[in-house]
């Protein structure tokens, strides 16, 4: 893989674990200086559009003191310096926020990413657009895809979709082809986990007239199909181990050979095939072949989940309530409030199923939703067992305070004296704590206390 394409494939969150001193570096996403990147050494590090600043942004959206970092080998803690426009962590404003791997931070409208500072992430542009094909967001992981999902698109190589149930996989592939040069052709889905293992293989490759009792006809199957097009093979990781070595063939020489024939046919098709499952697990464990994942994971997208990219609610609902022939003031914004904290394990598809319950049988039959559940984000997910003791405790600790703040200032609708009652802490330690999540929104407090 080249260094270009090693780049558009690391989409995926970097780890908040780490071992031994932070070193970290940032890259600059978007604005004039887009493609930069900076490491961060330890002390103080101030960004605005003065001379005097460390690092110099020239966007006119910044202020000439705009943020200052303060790096250690432990932690990174970013101060906004009272900027006219803010600095943005997720969608939410904040003065003060401890800065993890992985983290964007948006200055006005320049966007940097925070990363290992051994990490090959090259600085990806992002993209301008706020939907492709149907997929719909504005968030910095969007963009992100977007971008890579413009250059897939062109490229024409074939691609691997890996990600959540619900995040958007099917979308992704409809809008690589729908945004090619193959446009004009077929888009044949094939959704194998949904295939009876014996008429799997007549389906992908076709048979002949006679190949088995109830082949009364020749049938082509999927990729000759496909002819001209793409195909799309949804679940890839439930393809019989048998049947690999042909898909192997057919991505390697565009060759098929339908069931009962003798010859193989040519053809001329792009694949996109889409997983949930952890496919270098599963070749670990003996059920996919190492030499297809290989050859599939060359193009790889990965779309986010959607509690990575919750700034992404509010467009997301407002596109559902549209297709819906809603105006955006149909669903109240107490129950936005509601589906805000939550962390949408079914992701998108689960988000469009309560919006659309909420429509059709009143917001009064959602199901509670304010509580932190253990089925949603639960301590267990939290708990990596390979963490040091103390890392692992503190982990857990930020994923609860981080769940029960949410769940706490939607309930006391943002007003702090009212959450610290409800709490039973004092208004000062909530605040520090709503800051070190990055929940502290401007002058909230003061102005509805
Ligand atoms: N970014 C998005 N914008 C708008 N709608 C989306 C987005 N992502 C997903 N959806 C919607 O969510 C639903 C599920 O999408 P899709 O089928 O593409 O997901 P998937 O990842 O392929 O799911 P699965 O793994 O279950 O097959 C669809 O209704 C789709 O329209």
């Amino acid at each position: 893989m080249d260094a270009e394409m090693d780049a558009l494939v690391q989409t995926a969150p970097v780890p908040v674990a780490r071992r031994g001193p932070l070193r970290l570096k940032l890259l600059v996403l978007s604005g004039e200086q887009a493609g930069h990147s900076h490491v961060l050494r330890p002390g103080v590090v101030r960004l605005g559009t003065s001379s005097t600043c460390d690092i110099v942004l020239t966007d006119r959206v910044v202020s000439r003191q705009h943020l200052q970092l303060e790096v250690t080998d432990e932690r990174v803690v970013a101060t906004d310096l009272g900027s006219r426009n803010g600095t943005f962590h997720e969608g939410v404003r904040f003065t003060e926020l401890e800065v993890r791997p992985g983290a964007s931070l948006t200055l006005g409208t320049v966007v940097l990413k925070v990363v290992p500072e051994d990490s090959r992430e090259r600085p990806l542009p992002l993209s301008s657009r706020r939907s492709f094909g149907a997929l719909v967001g504005a968030s910095v992981r969007m963009r992100e895809l977007f971008t890579v999902l413009e250059r897939v698109a062109a490229g024409g190589g074939d691609v691997l979709v890996q990600g959540e149930t619900g995040t958007g996989k099917e979308l992704c592939a409809e809008a690589i082809h729908q945004e090619s040069a193959r446009a004009g052709g077929p888009f044949i889905i094939v959704d194998i986990a949904g295939i009876p293992p014996s008429l799997m293989e007549s389906e992908l490759f076709g048979h002949v007239k006679g190949a088995f009792t109830g082949a009364q006809a020749e049938r082509a199957g999927a990729f000759e199909r496909a002819q001209g097009g793409t195909v799309f093979l949804d679940e890839v990781g439930e393809l019989p181990l048998e049947l690999q070595p042909r898909l192997l063939r057919a991505l390697e020489r565009r060759q098929v050979k339908r069931v009962g024939a003798n010859d193989y046919r040519t053809v001329d098709m792009r694949v996109v095939a889409a997983t949930h499952v952890d496919l270098e697990q599963a070749v670990q464990q003996g059920r996919f072949r190492k030499d297809l994942y290989h050859r599939l994971a060359v193009l790889k997208v990965i779309p986010p989940p959607l509690r990575e990219r919750v700034e992404d609610l509010p467009l997301l609902i407002d596109a559902m309530l549209e297709r819906l022939g809603r105006p955006p003031s149909a669903l109240s914004e107490q129950t936005r409030a509601l589906l805000a904290q939550y962390p949408w394990p079914g992701n998108v598809r689960e988000l469009r199923n309560v919006v659309e319950q909420a429509i059709h049988l009143g917001e009064d039959t959602l199901p509670p939703m304010d509580a932190p559940s253990g089925s949603l984000r639960s301590p267990q997910g939290a708990l990596d067992a390979e963490l040091p003791f103390k890392e692992a405790k503190e982990r857990l600790i930020e994923v609860f305070e981080r769940d029960y703040l949410q769940g706490l200032i939607a309930r006391c609708d943002r007003n702090i004296s009212r959450a610290a009652r409800e709490a039973g802490i004092a208004r000062v330690y909530l605040r520090k704590l709503l800051t070190k999540h990055g929940m502290m929104l401007v002058d909230d407090d003061d102005a509805r206390d």
